[in-house]
C-alpha cells in the first residue's frame, strides 16, 4: 500500500520550545530533520560553505583544531545584519539541500509523517517545502527568560539574538496551527497530542 507522506514544517523562534516539540514527536517514533543540526554539519571542515566562511570572515573565526568557533561567528552575525546575511547566503543553500535529500528518503520509506523543524521556515520562505506549518509560540518575555537560562546569556546578548528573527506575533499570523507553549511541557504535549488526533495521525 502506498502511504501519503505528510511533511510538517516546525517552526517558532529561538527558544520557544520547537526542540521540545520535536522530542516528543521523536519519541513517538517520527522522523525529524533538524535545521540546525544540518546547518552544524554544512559547516564541518571539508564542506564547500566550511571554505567559505574562512574565506569570508577570516581565519580569526577558527579554534585549534580548525573547526568554526561557533560563539565568534554567533557575535558577528547576530548584531549585524549584513553579516548575518552573507552567512545566510553561504549556508542555507547546503541546508535546504540536506533538508530536501532526507525528506525525499522518509517519503521514499513511505513514512506516515515526517517534520523539517526550521526556525527561520517563515524569513526564508521556505514553507513550499512542507503540506503544512506548526507554530510553537511563547510570549516574548517568557522567551527571553528561557533563552537567558538556557544559554546563560545576559539581556543584551538574549535580546540581540530574538531581534534577529521575525516577531512570533508576526508568525503566528502565517501558521496553520498554533501550539502556546507558555505554560508547563505537558499541557503543550496535550496541544501536541490533539493536533495529531486531528490530523488522525494517531
Ligand atoms: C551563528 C551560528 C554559528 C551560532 O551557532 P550556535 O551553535 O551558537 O547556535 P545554533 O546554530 O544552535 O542556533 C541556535 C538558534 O539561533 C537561531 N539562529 C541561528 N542562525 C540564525 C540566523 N542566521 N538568523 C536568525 N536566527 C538564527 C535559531 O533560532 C537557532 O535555533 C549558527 O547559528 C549559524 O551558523 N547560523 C547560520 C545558519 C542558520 O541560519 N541556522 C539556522 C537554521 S538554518
Ligand atoms: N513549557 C516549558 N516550560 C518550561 N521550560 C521550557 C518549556 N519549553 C521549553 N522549555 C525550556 O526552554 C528552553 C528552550 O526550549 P527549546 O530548547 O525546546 O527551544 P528551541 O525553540 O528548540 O530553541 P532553539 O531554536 O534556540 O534551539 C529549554 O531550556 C527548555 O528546556
Amino acid at each position: 500500500m502506498v502511504t501519503m507522506t505528510m511533511v510538517v514544517g516546525l517552526t517558532g523562534g529561538i527558544a520557544s520550545g520547537k526542540s521540545t516539540v520535536s522530542a516528543m514527536l521523536k519519541d513517538l517514533g517520527y522522523s525529524v530533520i533538524d535545521a540546525d543540526v544540518e546547518s552544524r554539519l554544512a559547516v564541518e571542515k571539508g564542506e564547500p560553505a566550511y571554505k567559505e566562511i574562512v574565506d569570508y570572515f577570516g581565519e580569526g573565526l577558527l579554534q585549534e583544531d580548525e573547526s568554526i568557533d561557533r560563539q565568534k561567528l554567533g557575535a558577528i552575525i547576530f548584531n549585524n545584519k549584513e553579516e548575518r546575511s552573507k552567512l545566510n547566503s553561504i549556508v542555507h543553500p547546503a541546508v535546504r539541500k540536506r533538508m530536501n535529500d532526507q525528506k525525499a528518503a522518509a517519503i521514499e520509506r513511505d513514512e506516515q509523517l515526517v517534520i523539517l523543524d526550521i526556525p527561520l521556515l517563515f524569513e526564508s520562505k521556505l514553507t513550499h517545502m512542507t503540506d503544512r506549518t506548526v507554530l510553537v509560540y511563547v510570549d516574548e518575555n517568557i522567551q527571553l527568560a528561557r533563552l537567558m537560562k538556557r544559554n546563560q546569556f545576559s539581556e543584551e546578548e538574549a535580546t540581540a539574538r530574538i531581534k534577529s528573527q521575525m516577531p512570533l506575533d508576526d508568525k503566528r499570523q502565517l501558521a496553520d496551527h498554533i501550539i502556546d507553549n507558555n505554560g508547563t511541557i505537558e499541557k503543550t504535549r496535550i496541544q501536541l497530542q490533539n493536533l495529531l488526533q486531528s490530523w488522525k495521525i494517531v
